[in-house]
């Protein structure tokens, strides 16, 4: 097996920021994640995403140790999670973002500060006094958007090469939504942050994320830059006169296929040319995901990037 080197840099190229081989984990009721195999290149904004009970929120919890895997290997800049030297490379944001409610603002940024020792004072600061969050107002009493904003600084001064966030903007107001995205954003392009980003909201995914990861079912679906996967589908309408899957179909890959009376729509990943009386447009990386969403058991895309020596995989 080869990994990426330990001693690599953050945010540079040919570096891998995470790699899971054969991960697993099942709980009594089942497998919650099985067979996750994928690579994320440092420096990318990836958007993990899949329906209720797809296994996202058991993938974070494998990468920051709360949750133990029954099988395989997850590795963040080429530590294993499990080594203590993994701890200080990524920062971990939950839904719930727990916060101290009888602490103060500035009393939570020093709490941050003494616990972390390569703090960012200026990067935490910077955060919020940006947002006029008052820096004596006590946690409890701030608004959602106010405490999202303390939670990012919490997360930004840790000064992390990987930063995890579980649905971080669920709880927000569209306005908040927005400031907050571009301060994610701001704030991880420039310091080269590694960002994997839990989220339903699929425009949010669309205008923030570069990289995806798609899962269903407890299994990767699609992984990879959304450059790549975005163009390697297509949209198609045409006639189904006896209101089948037409036979010119059968040489691609259908990931989504839907009769409207005599028309059908199908969501393709071509492998050849297309009937010429089909209808033929791009889809939106929306289209894309809502596609595999409803689809959970489409065969699974890899980008050249994203995969590891696994079986059965297919390459954008
Ligand atoms: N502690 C647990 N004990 C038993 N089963 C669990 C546990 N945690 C998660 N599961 C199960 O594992 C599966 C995946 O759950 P997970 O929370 O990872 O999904 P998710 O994609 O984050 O869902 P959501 O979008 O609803 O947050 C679900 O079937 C869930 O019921």
């Amino acid at each position: 097996m080869t990994f990426a080197d330990p001693d690599d840099a953050a945010g540079t190229p040919g570096v891998t920021a995470l790699e899971a081989r054969g991960l697993g984990k099942r709980y009594r009721r089942g497998w919650a994640l099985r067979d996750c195999s994928f690579r994320l290149p440092a420096g990318r904004i990836c958007g993990l995403v899949g329906p209720n009970g797809a296994g996202k929120s058991t993938l974070l919890g494998l990468a920051t140790r709360l949750v133990t895997p029954t099988e395989g290997e997850l590795r963040i800049f080429g530590v294993p999670v499990d080594d203590p030297a993994a701890m200080p490379r990524f920062a971990f944001l939950s839904q719930d973002k727990p916060l101290f409610k009888r602490f103060t603002v500035a009393e939570t940024l020093r709490m941050g500060s003494e616990l972390n020792p390569g703090w960012d004072t200026a990067a935490a600061e910077r955060i919020v006094r940006s947002g006029n969050v008052p820096p004596h107002a006590k946690i409890g009493t701030l608004s959602g958007g106010q405490r999202t904003r303390v939670a990012f600084a919490l997360a930004f001064g840790k000064r992390p090469d990987l930063l995890l966030l579980d649905e971080p903007m669920a709880d927000l107001d569209p306005l908040a939504r927005d400031e907050m995205g571009s301060l994610l954003m701001s704030e991880a392009v420039e310091r080269g942050t590694t960002v994997v980003m839990s989220s339903h909201m699929l425009s949010e995914l669309e205008d923030m994320c570069d990289y995806l990861l798609v899962v269903a079912d407890g299994r990767i679906r699609m992984a990879g830059d959304t450059e790549e996967l975005v163009p390697a589908h297509t949209l198609v309408t045409g006639l189904a006169p006896d209101g089948t899957q037409p036979a010119d179909l059968a040489p691609h890959t259908v990931v989504e296929f839907r009769l409207q009376g005599r028309q059908f729509r199908a969501l393709l990943r071509p492998h050849g040319p297309l009937a010429p009386d089909w209808e033929v447009s791009e889809p939106s990386l929306e289209e894309i995901l809502l596609a595999h969403l409803r689809t959970p058991g489409a065969e699974p895309l890899y980008t050249h990037e994203a995969r590891v020596q696994t079986e059965g995989i297919a390459a954008a």
